[in-house]
């Protein structure tokens, strides 16, 4: 069966693809554009199914819309400029704009689909949105370890306080701070100096959990958050930690150590903020120092 042949020359003049389908979706009529971009000749495009065009896994669905389209006439279009995968004669894909209207020829309900090679938007598209997602992660990241930045990390914190308001669930936070890095600075060069930050950085998510969150929020200054755990998991996490660099870190086997605050937040009732939190880690981290250093401190 095919539309009337003033109909599908008038097709011609349009310079997207036009595929007309009966309601049964076989192609009934189609223009050279369309029959280019799918790389089959007008001839042999007739008689197809509008679904032999779709990826398989889209097929059912396809159909099950296509269904209704008929099914209720003078329903708005299908599709307004919606985005497929389409599949070529080849079996190659690119991506087709396709919006899909009802036509009412001599009485015979019609669809007909105008496509559009969509393929180089879709590329440039998805370009952009890499680029936004990698400037994304990189504002919210520390440039020299790879680890959370500040930004990231009171966002974060800010997640938690509100789990443990909404729903009780417990966090410990901890604020790190490197014991005379200045010397390690001075004696060894700034560059060394680095090295051992990002060390440290490495380090400190070896002794955390995969759920725990490590961020760097100042020159020599590390912070973690570790959800629901109790203190005493919390101090015993940063105690190994605190060991383990005791014995040296580098080349050098230079001795590094921690002055760690911890602060236990458990209690919904206390109303928490990002401040008063790292306030209260901050004050135990420089308990810590004023005790000697490389120790551990907690507070609630
Ligand atoms: N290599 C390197 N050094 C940094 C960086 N950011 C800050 N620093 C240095 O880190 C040192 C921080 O020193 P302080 O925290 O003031 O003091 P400290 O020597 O660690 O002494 P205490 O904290 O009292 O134990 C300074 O010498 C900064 O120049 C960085 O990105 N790389």
């Amino acid at each position: 069966m095919e539309v009337k042949q003033t109909f599908i020359e008038f097709l011609e003049v349009i310079p997207d693809g036009a595929i007309v389908i009966n309601s049964q979706g076989l192609i009934v009529g189609v223009n050279q554009a369309a029959a280019a971009m799918f790389r089959y000749s007008s001839s042999s495009m007739l008689e197809l199914h509008l679904n032999e065009l779709l990826p398989e896994g889209m097929r059912e669905k396809h159909d099950q819309h296509l269904e209704k389209f008929f099914k209720y006439p003078g329903r708005r279009s299908m599709g307004n400029g919606l985005i497929f995968p389409a599949i070529r004669r080849d079996g190659s894909t690119f991506y087709a704009d396709i919006m899909l209207n009802q036509l009412d020829i001599e009485e015979q309900l019609y669809g007909i689909a105008i496509v559009r090679d969509y393929t180089l938007q879709k590329k440039s598209e998805d370009k952009i949105r890499l680029e936004l997602e990698f400037e994304k992660r990189q504002a919210l990241t520390d440039h020299l370890t790879g680890i959370m930045n500040r930004r990231a990390f009171t966002a974060q914190l800010q997640d938690e306080i509100n789990q443990l308001e909404a729903h009780g669930t417990p966090f410990a936070v901890s604020f790190i701070d490197l014991d005379d890095f200045k010397e390690i600075n001075d004696e060894h060069g700034h560059h060394f100096g680095d090295l051992v930050l990002q060390k440290i950085a490495d380090l400190i998510r070896l002794h955390s959990r995969h759920t725990d969150y490590v961020a760097r929020i100042g020159g020599d200054e590390f912070a973690t958050i570790h959800p629901m755990i109790s203190a005493e998991d919390a101090r015993l996490m940063m105690h190994r930690l605190r060991c383990q660099l005791v014995s040296g870190i580098g080349h050098a086997e230079l001795p590094v150590t921690l002055s760690i605050g911890l602060c236990q937040c458990d209690k919904p009732s206390e109303h928490y903020t990002i401040e008063g939190i790292m306030a209260r880690a901050d004050k135990a981290m420089y308990q810590a120092k004023s005790e000697g250093k490389n120790a551990v401190v907690l507070t609630s």
